[in-house]
């Protein structure tokens, strides 16, 4: 019944349904109609980028092949404009418009029409531009200054255009038949000449009207080829050569004197603060080799075309002398800042902040604002950003540091020139963001009736500093006890409260701006903060909060640590990094040895000539590594030592300047030593694997190699006490902390906590050395076309050659295994470690443990007798353990076969070695002594060494924790805290 019923109900309701559903589908059409758009548009311009795409790899493969990142490719519009150009082409320059067909006619009316007679130039004006557009996208700068000296051209010769024309008038063109007229525009200067030439010639003759336009052409001929006007005559030369095909003279004189006529030709491209005018810096390096010269050939017409490198290559390749200026007294200190006020011609002990406060002053003035300091109450007045961020330089080379290595050999070593790494968008002064801040502290201040106000602000690239003021007999914990509030209030829960700023009578609180902005890397080494520095170890870190330039110098550090959680930016830094000291210097100023045990980090860096080994990505073959650099160390040192110098810069100027005399049978050519960078992608890797000997390793280095001119960067995405040791930590001063997970990981990177507070991407305090608190800096960024271009560049002028002895030191050792271990050695070594470590030689414990049998409990205990690690048996008492803990190493090194000649020999050494008087109790002192050795194999499967070694390693981490957290306490009892919140920004900083 139900089922027949069921279908007369349905039926009964069928018209309803039926009107409910198409209602309903009619009110589903539009998403839908929309979701069909939106495919069918996605469709189309996936169809148009599978034609772009090849149009555009074919255009970026002609001569001077051009890479960019999928990312940055602008293909689509280049292939627009590519047509365009064609088809204006076939209509205006091969006369299609008279094939009486509507689309000639359409298009000719259109560019003529506008244009006049100069839409003859109009497709080669639209080719360059997609060959910008192809070739060239991300060279913002470029591209604007291409695209105005373009329309300049164009405006220029449609102007002339309709001058020679008689400068037709609307009324003249208009009185005409309807035809007659629009031809007679299409036969002057179009729409645009009209617009250009009418306005001028009512106001003055004819005669001065030619000589703007013909000026207005030449400069927009300029602007197209970035010329400045004293260049124009080395610039016609090298058209010349390039058109009859002779190489420029200018070029093929490596040894023009300095301050010569191309020198000073060069300067104008540098503002007044730069130190020395800009020439290419070019080395000799390996006799024999290939001859590698910039070519000039290029020059502007690769500027145009989107080859800005090879441009600024060509103009400056004239130059190359050998500077002769000692190092040391021309370097820096560690970190560098670029003031954005005149910090410079301040007297000393006066505050930086004048202009700042002046700028302040004035807004109150404006606003008939008295301030706290002057009379009680604050009025309001609206604050102004108290610093304009300096705006990135051009991308034009940086000035040739004085000292330059004498190297030998033929090749000509050029670095990488600037426009390989193109300026970032215009910094953001004050935006409508920071103007909601202001209103919304000021309501909050109100609210809680706090007599202060904002009086300025100056806006980083990541956050703002907001200046607040307070009236007089305001306590400073008013606006501190705020900042959940003002939190609240902004919306936003990373703010910081500085109090005070330094330097300055003034509460800082600092909040994350909506509109963050992306610091380049380019930007920073144009920036004057480095063209001031000549050392090539000096690197681009990023920008202030005040959106001042910071740069450092990785030798004066001399060691730096890197942390941070995972995606907070430390890849980055060291992309940067590495960029940076590519930029700077030649592979004989600085090799660096890298270890990337992630694998992907640094493999964009792979084949570059500053390498001393291939890139490291086996941790165990990294922890050799280390050890090499320890030896490389001790090298350098003997020769310091020999010839009596205290710093190897020192050495450095007496063998370039010939100081040292070797003894006439020596052999030896003596040459500088390199500087030696050792990054390490990921140090907790490494620790994992060889925990003591990494440490060793690490500290010797950092103790002992400055003076060697070895210099350490550590990173590491988990800053626990036990990947960073508080050995590894007192040697390695300068820290640079992004993004941590915890307070506590922050206190381990910068002693203070604060880190946790980060935004990610690039956010960061920098504590360089010697400087007691953190200075928040956003990281330069460097994208991966960018760092493919330099690489390239670098690769191109020297192939890798790395040091034999590093290669070798890393390769497996040859192991001389006892025949009579056989089989056992893996058992042979866990039941070693685990009768050292006990201090326990019982056959049982080993039955129990290891899970083995008695027979093979027994052979192994005879094995560790006849190798003096046990004493003989006695009976059914534990047998003596002949071997200490500290020399648990060195047994398990001779068992495995590894200690060289005496490998094969028993450890001999356990007779003259009393017995550990105790087993090590504590997990901390135990820490200190696990064994290097570990692995999973050695250790019994029930009991494992890895679980023993996480426990010792986490006992550890928890008993650094536990000091680091009462520390924490009595700081923030001293520091009069009375927000009593241990993140105050205030107690960041020690
Ligand atoms: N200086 C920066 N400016 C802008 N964005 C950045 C910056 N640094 C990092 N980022 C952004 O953050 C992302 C993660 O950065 P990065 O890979 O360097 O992190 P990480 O700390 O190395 O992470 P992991 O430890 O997992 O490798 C980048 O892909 C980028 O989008």
């Amino acid at each position: 019944m139900a089922t027949r019923t069921s279908p007369s109900r349905s039926s009964g309701k069928k018209k309803p349904t039926s009107s409910g559903s198409r209602a309903q589908t009619s009110k589903q059409t539009p998403p839908q109609q929309q979701e069909r758009g939106n495919l069918l548009a996605r469709a189309a311009r996936g169809m148009w980028m599978a034609l772009a795409t090849p149009v555009g790899g074919s255009v970026r493969s002609i001569g001077t092949q051009v890479k960019i990142h999928p990312d940055d490719r602008r293909d689509g519009a280049g292939l627009v404009f590519f047509l365009l150009a064609a088809l204006t082409a076939v209509v205006d320059w091969w006369g299609a418009h008279n094939w009486d067909h509507w689309i000639s006619d359409v298009v000719h009316r259109v560019t003529a029409g506008t244009f006049g007679w100069a839409s003859v130039i109009l497709p080669l004006a639209l080719f360059i531009t997609a060959i910008r557009y192809f070739r060239a996208p991300q060279q913002h700068e470029g591209n604007g200054r291409v695209a105005i000296g373009l329309s300049i051209i164009l405006a220029a010769s449609a102007g002339l255009s309709h001058l020679s024309a008689g400068i037709p008038t609307i009324n003249q063109i208009f009185s005409q038949s309807q035809d007659g007229g629009f031809e007679q525009m299409i036969d002057s200067g179009g729409v645009l000449g009209y617009l250009v030439v009418v306005p001028m010639a009512t106001l003055v003759t004819q005669y001065p009207v030619w000589v703007v336009l013909t000026v207005l052409l030449v400069v927009g001929l300029l602007v197209l080829t970035d010329t400045p006007v004293r260049r124009i005559p080395s610039r016609l030369a090298v058209a010349r050569d390039y058109i009859i095909g002779e190489p420029s003279p200018r070029a093929e004189r490596p040894d023009a004197p300095r301050g010569g006529a191309a020198q000073q030709e060069n300067a104008e491209y540098y503002d007044e603060a730069a130190p020395k005018p800009p020439r290419p810096k070019t080395r000799r390096i390996g006799r024999g080799k290939k001859d590698y010269k910039t070519s000039d050939r290029p020059s502007f017409f690769a500027k145009i075309a989107g080859n800005d490198a090879a441009a600024t290559s060509s103009d400056t390749a004239a130059t190359e002398a050998v500077d002769t200026a000692a190092a040391e007294g021309a370097y820096d200190s560690s970190v560098h800042v670029e003031p954005i006020d005149e910090a410079s011609q301040l007297k000393p002990g006066q505050k930086r902040p004048t202009r700042q406060q002046q700028e302040i002053e004035a807004t109150k003035r404006a606003a008939g604002f008295s301030g706290p300091g002057a009379q009680g109450k604050p009025t309001s007045s609206s604050p102004k950003a108290t610093s304009v961020p300096e705006a990135p330089a051009p991308a034009k080379d940086l000035p040739v540091r004085s000292e330059q290595l004498e190297l030998s050999g033929d090749v000509t070593y050029t670095l990488p020139e600037q426009s390989l790494l193109p300026a970032g968008p215009p910094p953001k002064n004050n935006t409508e963001a920071n103007a909601e801040i202001v209103s919304a502290l000021d309501a909050t201040f109100q609210q809680f009736k706090v007599d202060a106000e904002v009086t300025g602000f100056s806006r980083g690239p990541t956050v703002t500093r907001y200046e607040i003021e307070l009236s007089p007999g305001t306590k400073v914990e008013k606006v501190t006890t705020l900042e959940k509030n003002i939190a609240y209030a902004v919306a936003s829960n990373e703010v910081r409260i500085l109090s005070p700023i330094p330097g300055k009578s003034a509460i800082g609180i600092e909040i994350p701006n909506r509109d963050k902005e992306a610091v380049a890397l380019g930007d920073v080494l144009r920036s004057n903060a480095a063209r001031k520095l000549e050392h090539p170890m000096v690197m681009g870190v990023g920008k202030d909060v005040e959106g001042g330039f910071v740069v450092a110098n990785l030798a004066k550090m001399p060691h730096l640590l890197v942390a941070g959680a995972t995606g907070a930016g430390k890849s980055a830094f060291i992309n940067s990094m590495i960029t940076s000291v590519l930029m700077r210097s030649t592979p004989d100023e600085v090799r660096m040895v890298m270890v990337d045990p992630k694998r992907v980090e640094l493999t964009a860096f792979e084949g570059i000539p500053h390498l001393v080994t291939p890139i490291i990505t086996d941790p165990k073959k990294a922890a050799e590594a280390l050890e090499w650099v320890c030896k490389e160390m001790d090298n350098r040192y003997d020769d310091l030592a020999h010839f009596g110098y205290k710093k190897i810069d020192e050495f450095n100027a007496a063998v370039r300047a010939g100081k040292i005399v070797l003894p006439p049978d020596s052999k030896r050519v003596l040459r500088p030593y390199p500087y030696l960078l050792v990054i390490v992608d990921e140090l907790a890797d490494l620790m994992m694997v060889a925990p003591r000997d990494v440490e060793d390793s690490i500290v010797r280095i950092t103790q002992l190699a400055r003076a060697a001119g070895i210099h350490l960067v550590l990173a590491t995405q988990r800053p626990s006490v036990n990947v960073v040791t508080g050995l590894i930590k007192a040697n390695v001063p300068s820290r640079m902390a992004f993004a941590t997970s915890s307070a506590t990981d922050s206190r381990v990177v910068l002693d203070s906590v604060g880190a946790e507070k980060l935004l990610g991407q690039g956010d960061a305090l920098f504590l360089p050395m010697g400087q007691s608190k953190p200075m928040r800096v956003q990281g330069a960024w460097v994208n991966e076309s960018e760092v493919e271009a330099v690489v390239a560049h670098v690769k191109s002028q020297l192939k890798a050659q790395y040091r034999e002895d590093a290669v070798k030191a890393m390769e497996p050792k040859k192991r001389h295994i006892d025949e009579d271990i056989g089989e056992d050695l893996d058992l042979l070594l866990a039941a070693t470690e685990l009768v050292v470590t006990t201090q326990f030689g019982s056959t049982s414990m080993l039955q129990r443990k290891l899970k083995m049998g008695f027979a093979k409990a027994g052979r192994i205990m005879d094995l560790m007798e006849s190798r003096g690690v046990v004493g003989p048996s006695e009976g059914s008492k534990a047998r003596d353990v002949l071997v200490s803990p500290e020399e648990l190493g060195e047994v398990l090194a001779a068992i495995n076969g590894e200690s060289g000649d005496d490998a094969s020999q028993p450890f001999d050494g356990a007779a003259e070695v009393e017995p550990a008087e105790s087993v090590p109790t504590t997990a901390a002192t135990e820490a200190v002594d696990v064994p290097a050795h570990r692995s999973e194999q050695e250790s019994g499967p029930g009991e494992s060494a890895e679980d023993d070694w996480s426990a010792d390693l986490i006992a550890r981490d928890m008993a650094e924790r536990t000091r680091d957290l009462s520390e924490a306490v009595d700081y923030h009892d001293v520091a009069d805290n009375p927000t009593g919140s241990e993140d105050a920004w205030a107690l960041t900083g020690r």
